[in-house]
C-alpha cells in the first residue's frame, strides 16, 4: 500500500475516535495508580510464591475451624472468610504461613469506582460498553497503520529502531514515543477489544463447573490433609479461591479454583474428585483483564499510564501535523488556464507549499497571473509561459504522494508552446537519496520539447531559506521577474557586501568574446572554487552572479562580455585597481569534491572559470579530467597556457577538448560518449562528475548521462544527482 493510503487511514481513523480515545486515555491513566495504590499495603508476605496448600490449608481450618473460604488476589493478598470463635462474621488478610490476621479489607475507593465505570461504560450502560470497545478496537487499527507508516518512514521494518531524522517537534516526537510506545499501546488495544467481544458473548468464556460423582466418594483411608499429594504439590499462587467442606461429611469436599483450572478434592482421603481445565477463551479473558488494568504488576500498571498519556501526545502532535499539513494549501485567484507563471508543488507533509506559496503571492502582486497546484495535476496549461516545481521526496527517493502520477502526466499532456521551467527540490541529506525525486523531475522536464530551462536545478537542504532565497534571487533575475525577496515571506541572505580590488583583466576586441577578471578581497575572506562572487552592477538591488575560481590568493571570474550586458559590460569597464562591491555567496553543493576517487570536470564556455580554480588548487597526481568545449580555438587561447601548467605540473590528469565551429565540430557531449565506460567506471568507483556551463550543454550531457548510466550502471542519473556524484552549476 502507498504511503498515502496509510496515512489517510491513520488520520480517519484518529478523527472518528480521538474524542472517546482522549477520555479513555486520560481515565486510564488515573485507573494504572489504582493497582500501585493497592500494592503498597501491607499484606504480600515473604515466600507466598513457594507457600503450598499443605502448609496452609490443615493451619487454617484449626485456627479458624469455620473458614469457608480463601482467596488470593493479584496483589498475592491472601484474604479468608468464615465466623470467628465468637461466632461472628469474619473477613481478613492473613500471613498464610502463621494464620496471624494482618488487617482487613476496607471498602472500594469510590473514586477509582465511579472512574472505573467511565472508563468501562461512560456510565451510559451497554451503548457506552460498545462505545468504548469500538473504540479499542479503532486504536488497534490506529496501532497497525502507525506501524505500517513508521516502516514506510524508516524505508524498511529491518530500519524500524534506526536514528530517526529530526524535522519538526511534533513529528518527531509522534514517531519517537510511537516507536516506544507500540507494544503498550498495542496490548491495551488487543485486551481491550477482546474484553469487549467477551462482555458482549461474542467469545464464549464461561467456565466449566465439576460434576461431582457422589456414588464414587470413598470414605476410607484417612489421610491428615497435610499429607494430601494435590494440597502439597499446588501452591498459593497458583491459587485463585478455595471453598472449605461445609461439614466433616465426606460429601463436602474442597474446591480449589486454579488459575487455569478447577478441581475438587475428598476431605477424608485427599483423592481428586474432578479435574477440569478453563476453556482457552477464559483464560484470555483473564490474561486480558491482567493486561489491560496492569493489576498483577506494578510495572506494568506504570507502564500503562506511560503509554495512555503517549496516546494523549498522539492525539495532540497527529493534530498539529495535521493543521500544520492543511494551513499551507494553495489558494488561487487566477484559474490554470489564464495563468502565465503555473506553480506545481510537490509535497507530502506541506512545508513546500508554504515556499511555493510566498512566491505565488508576489507574482501575484506583482500583476502576475499565477496558479499553483499539486504535481499531479499537471496537464495542458495553454497560458503557460513558466513553470516552477518545488518537489520534495520522500521514502527510498520517492515522490511525495500528490507527486506520484505526475511523470505519466508530463508525457501524457504537451504544453502547446515553449515552456521555461525551473525545478526546486526541497529535501534533506539526512536521508541518502538526497532530493532523488527532484532530479528525476528536472531530468524528465530536459526531455520534452517544449521545456526551456530557466535556471538548473536548485536544492534546499532542510527547508532553509537561505538555500532558497538564493534560487529565488537567481529565478527572478533570469525570468526577468521581480520578487521581493526580502519581504519578510523569505529570509535574505545574512552575508553584507565587501570591497574587492582588481588586480588584472585581459583584454577583448568587441562583444561575444571571453575576458579573466582577478580580484582580491581587502578583508580576509573565505571562499573556494564553485563559490559565487554576486556583483551589484547598477548600485541596487539587482545582483549578477558569476562562478569563482580561487586562483592563488585571488578570486577570478571568466566572463563573457555580452553587447549591453549590465554585468559584464560593468565588469570589463574596471581596470587594475579599481575596487568594487561585492558579496561572496557559498555554494558548498559545488565545491570539488575532497574524498573522490577520480573526478571529471565538464564545461562549456565561461563554465570552465570554477574548474581553472580547482584545478591549480589541486597537488600533483591529480585524478582528474577536464571535458571542455569552445567554439573555436581562439576561444581557449584564454585559459589554454594555465591550463597546460597545471597539466605539466600534474595537478590534471588529462584535457579533452571539444571545437565546435572548427575541426570535427564536436561538443563536449561527444568527447564524453567515445569515453563512456570511464565515465561509467568513474560513477562505480564513488567517483564524481562535475558540470558547468550553459542549462543547454547540461541538458544534453545529463541525457548521455542517463544513458550510461542504464546502460552500464542499471540505475538513473538521478541516483548519482542524489548521491553527490553528480554535480552541476549550470546558468
Ligand atoms: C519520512 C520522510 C522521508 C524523507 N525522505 C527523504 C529522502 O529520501 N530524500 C530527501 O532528500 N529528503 C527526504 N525527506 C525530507 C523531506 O523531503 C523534506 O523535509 C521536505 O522539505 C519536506 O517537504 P514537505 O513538508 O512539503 O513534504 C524525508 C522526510 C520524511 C519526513
Amino acid at each position: 500500500m502507498t504511503i498515502s493510503i496509510w496515512r489517510y487511514s491513520h488520520l480517519a481513523l484518529a478523527v472518528s475516535s480521538f474524542l472517546l480515545l482522549t477520555l479513555a486515555s486520560i481515565t486510564g491513566i488515573v485507573l494504572s495508580f489504582q493497582p500501585l495504590s493497592e500494592k503498597i499495603l501491607p499484606y504480600r508476605t515473604e515466600g507466598f510464591s513457594e507457600t503450598t496448600l499443605a502448609q496452609t490449608l490443615p493451619l487454617l481450618r484449626k485456627q479458624y475451624p469455620e473458614i469457608s473460604e480463601l482467596t488470593v488476589d493479584k496483589n498475592d493478598f491472601v484474604q479468608i472468610k468464615g465466623t470467628d470463635a465468637e461466632g461472628k462474621k469474619l473477613v481478613a488478610y492473613i500471613d498464610p504461613k502463621t494464620g496471624k490476621i494482618l488487617g482487613y479489607p476496607t471498602a472500594k475507593s469510590e473514586f477509582f469506582e465511579w472512574v472505573t465505570a467511565l472508563h468501562r461504560s461512560l456510565f451510559i450502560h451497554e451503548t457506552g460498553r460498545f462505545l468504548i470497545g469500538l473504540t479499542s478496537f479503532l486504536l488497534l487499527l490506529i496501532t497497525v497503520s502507525g506501524t505500517m507508516l513508521i516502516i514506510q518512514r524508516q524505508r524498511g521494518l529491518k530500519r524500524f529502531f534506526t536514528r530517526i531524522v529530526r524535522d519538526n517537534f511534533a513529528q518527531y516526537y509522534h514517531v519517537v514515543l510511537g516507536r516506544l510506545s507500540l507494544i503498550p499501546i498495542f496490548i491495551i488495544a488487543l485486551s481491550g477489544t477482546y474484553l469487549s467481544l467477551a462482555r458482549f458473548g461474542l467469545i464464549e468464556t464461561s467456565k466449566v463447573s465439576s460434576e461431582v460423582d457422589f456414588d464414587a466418594i470413598k470414605s476410607a483411608p484417612v489421610k491428615d490433609p497435610a499429607d494430601f499429594d494435590i494440597f502439597k504439590k499446588v501452591r498459593l499462587s497458583e491459587v485463585q479461591s478455595i471453598e472449605f467442606p461445609f461439614s466433616e461429611d465426606p460429601e463436602d469436599y474442597y474446591t480449589l479454583k486454579l488459575t487455569d483450572r478447577e478441581v475438587t478434592v475428598n476431605q477424608i482421603t485427599g483423592d481428586m474428585l474432578t479435574g477440569v481445565k478453563y476453556p482457552t477463551a477464559a483464560l484470555l479473558t483473564e490474561l486480558s483483564l491482567d493486561l489491560h488494568t496492569g493489576r498483577t504488576s506494578g510495572i506494568w500498571a506504570i507502564l500503562l499510564a506511560f503509554a495512555s498519556g503517549n496516546i494523549l501526545f498522539f492525539i495532540y502532535s497527529g493534530f498539529a501535523m495535521t493543521f500544520k499539513r492543511r494551513a499551507n494549501r494553495m489558494k488561487n485567484k487566477y484559474t490554470a488556464d489564464e495563468s502565465e507563471f503555473i506553480i506545481l508543488v510537490g509535497s507530502e507533509n506541506g512545508s513546500t507549499f508554504g515556499f511555493a506559496n510566498a512566491i505565488h503571492q508576489q507574482l501575484i502582486a506583482g500583476g502576475k497571473s499565477a496558479y499553483v497546484t499539486e504535481l499531479n495535476n499537471y496537464k495542458v496549461f495553454p497560458k503557460a509561459s513558466n513553470m516552477i516545481v518545488m518537489a520534495a521526496t520522500y521514502g527510498l527517493g520517492n515522490p511525495p504522494t500528490n507527486a506520484a502520477h505526475f511523470a505519466a502526466k508530463l508525457e501524457k499532456h504537451k504544453q502547446l508552446n515553449p515552456v521555461r521551467f525551473s525545478v526546486v527540490g526541497f529535501g534533506s541529506h539526512g536521508y541518502p537519496d538526497f532530493c532523488k525525486f527532484a532530479f528525476e523531475v528536472d531530468n524528465l522536464f530536459a526531455k520534452q520539447q517544449w521545456a526551456v530551462p530557466t535556471l538548473e536545478i536548485h536544492t534546499v537542504n532542510d527547508k532553509s531559506p537561505d538555500e532558497f532565497s538564493q534560487w529565488a534571487a537567481g529565478w527572478s533575475q533570469q525570468a526577468g521577474v521581480a520578487l521581493n525577496i526580502s519581504s519578510g515571506l523569505l529570509t535574505t541572505r545574512p552575508e553584507t557586501p565587501q570591497e574587492l580590488t582588481v588586480v588584472s583583466k585581459t583584454a577583448v576586441s568587441g562583444p561575444g568574446e571571453s575576458f579573466l577578471i582577478s580580484l582580491r578581497p581587502k578583508r580576509r575572506a573565505k571562499y573556494t572554487s564553485g563559490d559565487l562572487l554576486a556583483i551589484y552592477p547598477a548600485s541596487d538591488h539587482r545582483e549578477r552572479l558569476y562562478s569563482i575560481g580561487k586562483v592563488g590568493d585571488d578570486i577570478q571570474l571568466s566572463v563573457k562580455l555580452h553587447e549591453n550586458g549590465m554585468g559584464s559590460d560593468y565588469l570589463y569597464c574596471l581596470n587594475p585597481g579599481s575596487v568594487i562591491s561585492a558579496r561572496i555567496v557559498g555554494n558548498d553543493h559545488f565545491h570539488f569534491p575532497q574524498n573522490a576517487g577520480s573526478v571529471i570536470m565538464i564545461s562549456n564556455g565561461t563554465g570552465i572559470a570554477p574548474f581553472l580554480g580547482m584545478i591549480d588548487e589541486q597537488s600533483a597526481n591529480s585524478n582528474s579530467r577536464l571535458y571542455c568545449g569552445f567554439r573555436d580555438q581562439a576561444s581557449f587561447a584564454l585559459y589554454k597556457a594555465s591550463i597546460q601548467k597545471n597539466l605539466e605540473d600534474k595537478k590534471l590528469g588529462s584535457l579533452h577538448v571539444a571545437y565546435s565551429r572548427e575541426g570535427e565540430k564536436q561538443y563536449v557531449r561527444d568527447l564524453l560518449a567515445k569515453d563512456e565506460a570511464f565515465v561509467a567506471d568513474t560513477l562505480k568507483n564513488n567517483g564524481v562528475i562535475m558540470l558547468c556551463g550553459s542549462l543547454s550543454m547540461q541538458k544534453n550531457v545529463v541525457a548521455l548521462l542517463e544513458d550510461i548510466c542504464q546502460t552500464h550502471l542499471g540505475k538513473s542519473v538521478s541516483y548519482y544527482q542524489s548521491h553527490s556524484q553528480v554535480l552541476m552549476d549550470c546558468y
